[in-house]
């Protein structure tokens, strides 16, 4: 099983996902570090990226999730998955591959973006991410989260929807 956490820029998908990985002791895949440096290089100077420079981008997620699944390993990903196409894409890695979303307000979201720091993505392309973003339709397998919540609430939520999908229990000593 492959759950993607998904969401615009500033949405804490890094934050939260890379947590709960750590506490299920699941491989980890940051999406970010998959985009050519040509997007990167795109993004930073403000301009969104089109479907024509995610398709190579989603090919390599999707791949890395097809590698852990021949190995029978589940994964977390953080991974903007904005479009429903690009979900349906990144779902072609594996047959169980499911999304939780963290969503939440524009002014909230484009706050943390301002406090963040050491990050190439400027706060200047959050209105296009959420223009671009499709939020999940009934018939995905998938979840919502209200990033209004402290990061440990949300952590805390999300492993346990996916240690409860994986029939697995939160080791005691990644707890916190
Ligand atoms: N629930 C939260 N409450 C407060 N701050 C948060 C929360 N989630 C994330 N942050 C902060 O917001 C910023 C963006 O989070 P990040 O994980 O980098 O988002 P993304 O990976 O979706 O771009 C970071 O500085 C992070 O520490
Ligand atoms: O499809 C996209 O437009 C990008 O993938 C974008 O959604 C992603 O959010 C950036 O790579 C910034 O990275 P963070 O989401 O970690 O800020």
């Amino acid at each position: 099983m492959h759950f993607v956490f998904m969401g615009v820029s500033g949405s804490g998908k890094s934050t939260v996902a890379g947590r709960v990985a750590e506490r299920l002791e699941l491989p980890f895949a940051e999406a970010d570090e998959f985009h050519p440096r040509r997007n990167t290089e795109k993004m930073a100077r403000g301009e969104p990226l089109t479907d024509e420079d995610r398709r190579p981008w989603l090919a390599a997620l999707a791949r890395w999730m097809a590698d852990h699944e021949s190995s029978r390993q589940s994964t977390i990903m953080a991974c903007s998955a904005l479009r429903r196409a690009y979900r349906d894409h990144l779902s072609g890695g594996a047959p169980d591959v499911r999304f939780v979303h963290l969503d939440g307000p524009r002014d909230l979201i484009a706050d943390r973006l301002r406090e963040r720091s050491g990050h190439f993505m400027p706060v200047e392309l959050l209105d296009s991410q959420m223009a671009t973003l499709e939020p999940l339709q009934p018939d995905e397998n998938g979840s919502t989260l209200d990033i209004s919540h402290s990061v440990d609430r949300l952590v805390q939520d999300a492993t346990g929807t996916v240690a409860a999908a994986l029939g697995t229990v939160p080791s005691a000593r990644r707890r916190r």
